[in-house]
Order: C-alpha cells, then structure tokens, then sequence
C-alpha cells in the first residue's frame, strides 16, 4: 500500500525509523504494511464563535494507529504546525511506546492546527469542547482515550470530559487523563512525563559511571514536560544549567534556580524577560556543553547540521521524534553520546495515564507515591528489556526499542489473524 493521505517530511520519518526496525527483526512481509500504517484517521471542522462575535474555523484530526491490544490512547495536540501527516506519525510512536511499556493500548494522537496562544480563555474553550463533540462518534473510555499534549493541559482535559458527559448524562471520568485531581485526575499524572525523564536520565547515568552531583542537564522547552523534568533532576541532584522556551533561553553553568524560573513563569506565561541567567537562542541551547541534553519541545529540532556539534553525554529525547534520521544516522557513529530515545524516555506521561484509567475504571484511587513506584517499576522493566534486546540486535537503543515495540504489535496482529 502507498499511503498518500499522511505525506509529510515527519511521516516519513516514522515510517523510515519503522522500516529500519522491521528489518532488523525480519518481519513476515505479510505483516509489515498492516503493522506499519494507521488504521483509522478523522478529520473534523471545529466552528468556534470568536469573542468579536465571528465564527472561526478550525481543522482538527484524530488518527488511531492500531486497535489490536486493547483501546487506543494518546494525546491532543492544539498548535498551529498540526497536520494530518504530524499526527499520524505521533500516532505510530505511541503504538510503539505502549507496546514497549506494556500497556493494554493502541496508539493515537489528535491535533487541532491552531495558535492556542492566540485564543482567549473563553475561544480555548469553546475549541476544546467543539473538537470533543465533533470525535464523541469515534471515541469511548473502551474505543480510545485522550491526554494532554503540547498546547493543551489539565483544563482542556477538563471541558472535554465535560463535554462527553453532557452528552452520555453521566460523569465519564475515563474518557481523558491528565484531567485535574478534582474530576478523577490521578495523582502524580502532571509531573509524569518529566519525573519519568528525569528518572530514566539518573538511571543511565548511575550505569555509565557518572556522578549526579557533577552532572548537568540543558532542557529545551519549559512546558509541562521540561518543567517537571527540571524539578526532578534537581530532586535527584543533577544541576540543571540551560532552559528554554519559544522565546529563548538562559544558561548559567553554575546552575540556575528552576524554582524561581516556575514562579516567573507562571506569573508572566513564559520565561521571557526573566533575569535568572544569560540569555542564549533556541539554537545554541542544542549545542550547550552539559552531561545531559532533553529537547522537550518540537519534532526534529536536532537535525544533520547541529547533530556533529552536541556536546552532551546523553541525549534524552522528552519530545516526540526530537532527532531527525540524518542526525541520527550522525549520532550512531558517535559513540561518545548515549541517546535514551523518545518512545521510551518520555513514556512515563502514558504510563501514568493508564494509572488513571485504571483508577476511573475501578473507582479507586492511589496517592502519589503509590503512582510513582508503580511508574518505576514499569519503566526499570522496559530499561532491562530494552538493553536486552540491544545487545541481541546488536543495534542502537533507539533500534532496540522501535524493534520491541514493533514486535509486540506484530506478534498480536498475526495471533488475532485475519478475517474472513
Ligand atoms: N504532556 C505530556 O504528558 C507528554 C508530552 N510529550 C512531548 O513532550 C513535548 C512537550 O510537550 P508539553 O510539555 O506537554 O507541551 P507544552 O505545550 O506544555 O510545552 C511546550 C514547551 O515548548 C516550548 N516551545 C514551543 N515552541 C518552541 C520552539 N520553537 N523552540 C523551543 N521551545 C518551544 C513552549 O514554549 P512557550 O510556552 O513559550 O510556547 C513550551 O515551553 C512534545 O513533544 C510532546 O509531544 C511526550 C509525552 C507525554
Ligand atoms: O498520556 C497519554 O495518554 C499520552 C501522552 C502522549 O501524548 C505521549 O506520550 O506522546
């Protein structure tokens, strides 16, 4: 099959990095297409009345990837990138990244291309409840679940599944994650993704040899994700000298005091003017000398033209698909940089969303700790799995897991069969 409805520069790159991994696995030929391309894809006009009184219209898509093992579960995008193209790739990445954590899930992603930036409280609502009605025919606590992702948060989790439940009469709790506490929001799912990053990047730098006190780490981005990995590094000691968000940056190789970057922030919506450290561009943050590199911002920000200049120790990818396949190509004959790649690294945020659907579903609920501890233990046994089958491959770690993630959906899809 040739796919013509995803075409785009990020959809080929999932599709190079799936190629890569089949090979290397030997996938039955019957199985590479059905396991490869996305099963389902919704595209929806989202009319939003403006608060001048106009009607704006907005694009949104859903793709769900696989529905083999379970319902699908992913995040939606609200930025003004957003393509079909983009979301299907991310779509793929979480088939994988379910697959390698082990949660009973299909991947999907959701996106509306749109500058939520540009909206007023009252349009960004108004867009996330039309963007639910218009998939409430598609989705379902058992069909596929949505989460937050870049541009969308807590709140926006929360008009959705308001949203849902206006229509169904009763409170759907299970619908979204990383919904506040108050709805039946899990503890710990806002600073998962981050912690998970944070707690990947000791890990690995316990196994090299490094010390965390004399560690660095230079975090691009400074949303939910970079700013939760920054507190997390800082509890497990590691020193964080570089921030960033879409305005730029600040470095100080002393350390910088990521307490009162949040507080800053928070109060003025982004990091820009804030005097906490040098500023330095969104560029040049890539190319810091640190122990410690997490791009937690866009896709494919490290590309064949900065790749050769990273002076970090570890790359750990908190983005999805932050490294072009050019750099990654670059980064493979690197011996000198450890890369802990985007679908394991970041998967602590999905991990602990299946907490909280799980936690729905039952009624139950669990503290923070209890959530944290579990997320561990999940990602310590992908880790295991995932350096097993890294050195049995004899390939990269990104290779490694592409190629777990990949088999495990392959083995469910030749063990369902075909019908008729
Ligand atoms: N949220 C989650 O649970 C998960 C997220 N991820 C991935 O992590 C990444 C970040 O997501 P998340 O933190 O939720 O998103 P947020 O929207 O909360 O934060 C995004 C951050 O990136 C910054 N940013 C935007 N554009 C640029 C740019 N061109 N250069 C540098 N920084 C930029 C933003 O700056 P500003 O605020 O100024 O716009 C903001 O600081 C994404 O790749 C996402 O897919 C992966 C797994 C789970
Ligand atoms: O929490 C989730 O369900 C998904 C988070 C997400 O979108 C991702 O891991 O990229």
């Amino acid at each position: 099959m040739e796919s013509s409805i995803y075409k785009s520069e990020v959809f080929d790159m999932a599709c190079r990095q799936f190629d890569i991994a089949a090979e290397l696995i030997e996938m039955d030929p019957n199985l590479v297409e059905r396991t490869k391309y996305p099963k389902r894809c919704m595209a929806v006009s989202c009319p939003v009345r403006m608060d001048n009184g106009d009607v704006g219209l907005f694009e949104g898509y859903r793709v769900q990837h696989h529905l083999s093992m379970g319902p699908t579960k992913g995040g939606v995008r609200f930025h003004p990138n957003v393509t079909l193209g983009e979301v299907a790739a991310l779509s793929m990445w979480m088939s994988w990244k379910c697959a390698i954590t082990g949660l009973p899930y299909g991947g999907a992603k959701g996106g509306v291309c749109v500058d939520a930036m540009r909206l007023s409280r009252n349009e960004l609502e108004g867009l996330s409840r039309r963007y639910m009605q218009e998939m409430i025919p598609f989705i379902g606590p058992s069909t596929d679940i949505m989460a937050p992702d870049m541009g969308t948060n807590e709140q926006v989790m929360a008009w959705m599944m308001d949203t849902y439940a206006n229509q169904v009469g009763n409170a759907v709790p299970a619908i979204v994650t990383g919904k506040p506490v108050s709805l039946g929001g899990s503890e710990g799912r806002r600073e998962a993704t981050g912690h998970g990053v944070a707690y990947l990047v000791h890990s690995y730098l316990e196994d090299l040899g490094f010390s965390l006190g004399e560690s660095t780490a230079v975090i691009q981005g400074f949303g939910n994700v970079g700013s939760e990995a920054a507190v997390a590094l800082e509890s497990f000691g590691i020193k964080v000298t570089g921030i960033s968000d879409y305005y730029g940056g600040f470095t100080n190789p002393k350390g910088l005091d990521i307490g009162d970057a949040l507080n800053y922030s928070r109060e003025h919506g982004s990091l820009q003017g804030w005097r906490g450290g040098d500023p330095i561009s969104n560029e040049e943050i890539l190319t810091l000398d640190c122990t410690v590199l997490i791009p937690a911002a866009l896709e494919r920000v490290i590309d064949e033209n900065n790749a050769p200049h990273l002076k970090c120790k570890i790359l750990a990818e908190a983005a999805n698909g932050p490294t072009n396949i050019l750099a990654d190509e670059i980064l493979k004959e690197n011996d000198e940089i450890e890369i802990i790649p985007d679908i394991f690294c970041n998967s602590g945020g999905v991990i602990v969303s299946y907490f909280e659907w799980v936690q729905d579903l039952q009624s139950l609920y669990w503290t923070r700790d209890e959530v944290l501890n579990k997320m561990y233990v999940i990602l310590d046994r992908a880790k295991n799995e995932i350096e097993k089958q890294k050195k049995a491959l004899n390939c990269s770690r990104r290779e490694a897991a592409l190629a777990l993630g990949i088999r495990k959906v392959a083995n469910a899809k030749a063990v369902r069969g075909l019908f008729p």
